[in-house]
């Protein structure tokens, strides 16, 4: 493949993120929450493992939001009639998203849940009582999320 060629797919590409953030407002929260979950991460000093293991999650959400979305239009594409494979298509590729996003949660969970005792304590000087408050927060976003993406069949 020639440079030219190369930078071309690059350009592709970029055209196609950008469209699925302009787009989607699903793809617009796991940006959000990757960069939210990556100063956290940069803040708590995780270890070379916790970073490899969050930052595949993360990437796996966004790409299969990516794909959500290319399914999507195909389908679109194809059909704008009601058709019970293309509900069939669209509810799969969301509940793809539905799976890397609770992968996500889990493996935040289990990277986190040690160490947010050491994020509120400078802050407040409690360790315990707000650790349990902002599992509950996470908790309720977490369950919030999933309702969403329920709801909109992952946009
Ligand atoms: N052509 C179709 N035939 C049958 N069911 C469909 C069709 N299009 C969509 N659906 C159903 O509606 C759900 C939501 O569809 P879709 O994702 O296209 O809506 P949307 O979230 O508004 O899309 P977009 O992100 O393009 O605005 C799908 O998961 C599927 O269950």
């Amino acid at each position: 493949m020639s440079a030219k060629k190369v930078i071309r797919s690059f350009k592709y590409a970029i055209e196609g993120v950008t469209f699925a953030l302009k787009t989607q407002l699903n793809m617009r929260i796991h940006c959000l929450v990757a960069i939210i979950v990556t100063l956290l991460g940069f803040y708590l000093n995780l270890a070379i493992v916790e970073w490899a293991v969050l930052l595949f999650s993360m990437t796996l959400v966004i790409t299969m939001e990516l794909m959500n979305t290319a399914i999507e239009k195909t389908i679109d594409l194809i059909t704008d009639e009601y058709h019970e494979l293309a509900k069939i298509a669209k509810n799969v590729a969301a509940a793809a998203v539905l799976f890397s996003a609770l992968n996500a949660v889990v493996v935040g969970f289990l990277i986190f849940h040690n160490k947010i005792g050491k994020l509120v304590s400078p802050f407040l000087g409690v360790g315990s009582i707000m650790e349990v408050v902002l599992v509950m927060l996470l908790g309720v976003g977490v369950v919030l999320l999933v309702v969403k993406l329920v709801i909109n069949g992952g946009e």
